[in-house]
């Protein structure tokens, strides 16, 4: 079973505590969540391995490192998940970045999925799926089967806020993923938003409503 993470460093808590507030305007919930996504970006990278490299100073010869291994692919969930990649590629610009366009059908609320643009080597890199809201959870599972389908074995979830209820239909469909998250909220609405959550994460981040 995939196990989750959240992510409680002050600056992540501190900075959701306004993404979350009513009363943030479109450009700063728009620069919070380019923020946190960095953040959270700069935890969740802690496993990647190290090669040993010299590199000359201006006093002489130093042994340090570089990254090794694995590829990263970043795979924003469009609309709200574009809202996060920008703020993950300031700290790894060498990543790929794939696209899965998804929307929630507003009466049943299964995901809809309009686009898809993965890079080409997608097998050799591990991937890191976003998006703000994991609420039901069908968006994250369809953006997740549809990397493995074109051949992602390494995958990771990451949004800002989740429901109980879509973390528990993730682990089931896909148990071989971690999810981590900035928090895991109390539950669902009727209409399935997140409660308490920060409302509509792709009309706030746009403007739209
Ligand atoms: O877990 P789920 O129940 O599937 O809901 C979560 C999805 O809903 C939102 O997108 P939305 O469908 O509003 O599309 P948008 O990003 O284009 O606004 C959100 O960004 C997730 O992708
Ligand atoms: O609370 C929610 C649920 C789904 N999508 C959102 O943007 N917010
Ligand atoms: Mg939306």
């Amino acid at each position: 079973m995939g196990k989750v993470h959240v992510l409680d460093h002050p600056l992540i808590q501190h900075k959701l505590t306004f993404i979350r507030d009513v009363s943030t305007g479109t450009k700063e919930f728009r620069e919070l969540v380019d923020e946190v996504a960095t953040l959270m970006a700069f935890e969740i990278t802690r496993h990647l391995q190290l090669q040993e490299v010299t590199v000359e100073t201006p006093v002489g010869p130093a042994k340090s490192h570089t990254l090794a291994g694995k590829k990263l692919g970043i795979v924003p969930i469009l609309r709200a998940g574009l809202g996060m990649s920008d703020g993950i590629l300031k700290l790894i610009p060498a990543a790929k970045v794939g696209h899965v366009g998804l929307y929630r059908d507003p009466e049943t609320l299964k995901p809809v999925e309009y686009y898809v643009k993965l890079p080409s080597d997608v097998a050799e890199r591990e991937f890191i799926v976003v998006d703000p809201m994991l609420a039901t959870g069908g968006s994250a599972v369809e953006a997740i089967t549809s990397l493995k389908k074109r051949g992602a074995t390494n995958i990771k979830l990451m949004c800002l806020i989740a429901a109980p209820e879509g973390v528990e239909i993730v682990q089931e469909a896909h148990p071989d993923i971690d999810i981590y998250l900035a928090s895991l909220d109390e539950k669902l609405n009727e209409k399935g938003y997140i409660v308490p959550g920060l409302g509509d994460a792709g009309d706030r981040l746009f403007g739209t409503k």
